[in-house]
């Protein structure tokens, strides 16, 4: 038996928001949101596709920190045998992200992680995400001046 594809995907959190990516292709998933990465390469092990991948979707130099959640089978293709989703918290040690090839990114708080319409794939990893992100601050939260 061939072994799955595996795509692996970066749960990047930072101040307590999670990085979402917004795709540009193929045309079928156009518009939708995922987590940056993608395919491993053969010969290379899930950390060192994430790191690759980053570097070129984003422009960021990452650390994978440890995976969340199981491996999420999901149709690559119709009728082509499931690829797996693998996703793993990571953090941005250098360089600040841009959407180099997705269409848009977008930092999601507690309050704004079903905002946008996820791969069907990434659904069950957002639950095991959640616990890192914090609620989006309001006007409300800010300090109040100091009197004085
Ligand atoms: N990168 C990524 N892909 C996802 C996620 N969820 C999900 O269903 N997918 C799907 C979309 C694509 O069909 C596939 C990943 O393909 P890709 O096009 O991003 O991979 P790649 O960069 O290695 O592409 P290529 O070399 O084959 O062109 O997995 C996710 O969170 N991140």
């Amino acid at each position: 038996m061939t072994e799955p594809v595996i795509v692996v995907g970066a749960a990047i959190v930072r101040d307590g928001a999670l990085l979402a990516a917004q795709r540009a292709e193929p045309p079928q998933l156009r518009g939708r949101w995922e987590m940056p990465g993608g395919k491993v390469d053969p010969g290379e092990n899930d950390e060192e596709a994430l790191v690759r991948e980053c570097q070129e979707e984003l422009g960021v130099r990452v650390r994978p920190l440890r995976r969340i959640g199981d491996d999420a089978p999901f149709p690559l293709r119709p009728n082509s045998p499931p690829a797996v989703l693998r996703v793993w918290l990571t953090e941005v040690v250098e360089g600040e992200p841009r959407p180099i090839e997705h269409l848009a990114l977008r930092w999601l708080s507690a309050d704004t992680l079903d905002d946008v319409d996820w791969l069907p794939a990434d659904l069950p990893f957002l639950d095991g995400v959640r616990p890192f992100l914090t609620p989006e601050r309001s006007e409300s939260d800010e300090p109040l001046p100091d009197p004085s």
